[in-house]
């Protein structure tokens, strides 16, 4: 079995790892770590998983950490940053759900992040763990950078145009729709249901942290810096990301064909038939990324189309997609659940 402690397990990210986890038949959870709820019952703040847990949440500094096999961490940025190392030394292996190490230029991770690295030596060895990229460095890695909610809608919609090289991109847009789920469960003002629901906005449209995340991600497949303009949206659902990405082709292909052949060994990545548009709700709760490719009225702009579940393919689900490549399980073990309808 592999011991696993979570830290932040009161967050919507750690509930939803705890979700999976608790059905996953390889794994133990041994701590669950929250400040706010230190000595209270899992189950009796998440009553989703009576039956399921019997652990106290315990508070960061007392949960034997250490002991552990692997820890995701699923806190807000900074804080992965600050027990890595001694995690690492200890043995144990490290899940951030979090971006402490997902930019591997530490001035820019700074410049967006606001704060000062606690711990720069680490980052040349994260992996930023999209295994549709890096399964093979995930495999022996023991410090995982999961990548971000929107970024992985993003990545996956145009990796296989950029990897064949057949798309200007200096020009990729990014047009990008998130639940509010993906805003965390701290209370904030945007997120109130009298603020959030039957709403709908642009954010971060000058610049946001994701944005050199997925340009850092593609400019590695295409092996050339990349432009991308990025905008996300807030809509009013609770789950769900939904990416509408657009680039001009350089080269006419099949394009069916080809996202049908570079995702047909991801258990994760299902390619829609042609003339398909994929939605939320076909996600939802699973660990799957829908996509659909389109070329409208035969133009030179192809239209991608991606979904994904934030909580799950978007971090909770593919932390596990991680942790089982690294514990070389079968990669689906415990995280291939059909999703939710309605
Ligand atoms: N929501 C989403 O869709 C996604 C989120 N992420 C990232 O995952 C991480 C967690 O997100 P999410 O679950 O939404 O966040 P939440 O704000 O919902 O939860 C944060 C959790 O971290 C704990 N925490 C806060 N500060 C500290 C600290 N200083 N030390 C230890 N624990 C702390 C909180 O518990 P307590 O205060 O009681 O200790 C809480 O359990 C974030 O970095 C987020 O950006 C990534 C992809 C998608
Ligand atoms: C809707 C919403 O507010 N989304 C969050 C991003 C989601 C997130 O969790 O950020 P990381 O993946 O980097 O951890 C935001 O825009 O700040």
């Amino acid at each position: 079995m592999i011991n696993v402690g979570i830290v932040g397990g009161t967050g919507y990210t750690g509930v939803e790892l705890l979700r999976l986890l608790v059905l996953h038949p390889r794994v133990k959870i041994k701590a669950i770590t929250s400040r706010s709820e230190a000595g209270i019952n899992v189950a009796d703040l998440f009553t989703n998983l009576r039956g399921h847990i019997d652990l106290k949440f315990s508070d960061p500094a007392d949960a034997k950490l250490n002991k552990c096999d692997l820890v995701f961490f699923a806190t807000p940025n900074g804080i992965a940053m600050q027990q890595a190392e001694s995690l690492l030394q200890a043995g144990v292996k490290v899940i951030d759900l979090a971006a402490d190490f997902r930019i591997k230029n530490i001035a820019e991770w700074e410049k967006w992040y606001g704060m000062q690295h606690a711990c720069p030596t680490l980052i040349t060895e994260a992996v930023y763990g999209l295994p549709e990229i890096n399964r093979e460095l995930v495999k022996n890695a023991r410090l995982i950078a999961n990548p971000g909610c929107y970024p992985t809608a993003v990545q996956l919609g145009f990796l296989p145009l950029i990897e064949a090289g057949i798309i200007d991109v200096n020009h990729l847009i990014a047009d990008v729709k998130s639940g509010v789920s993906g805003a965390g469960r701290k209370a904030e003002i945007h997120t109130l249901l009298a603020e959030a629901s039957d709403n709908f906005k642009a954010y971060g449209v000058p610049g946001h942290r994701h944005l050199p995340e997925i340009k850092q991600g593609l400019s590695n497949i295409a092996q050339k810096p990349v432009n991308l303009t990025f905008v996300p949206h807030l809509v009013p659902m609770i789950r769900g990301i939904h990416a509408t990405l657009y680039a001009k082709l350089i080269q006419q292909v099949d394009l069916q064909a080809l996202y049908e052949k570079r995702y047909q060994n991801e258990a994760f990545v299902d390619v829609l038939p042609a003339g398909k548009h994929p939605e939320t709700r076909s996600v939802r709760g699973s660990n799957i990324c829908r996509i659909a490719v389109h070329q409208p009225q035969n133009s030179d702009t192809v239209v991608v189309l991606s979904v994904t579940d934030n909580l799950v393919k978007g971090a909770a689900g593919q932390a596990i997609q991680n942790m089982n490549i690294m514990f070389d399980l079968p990669e689906t073990l415990g995280i291939n659940q059909v999703p939710l309808l309605p």
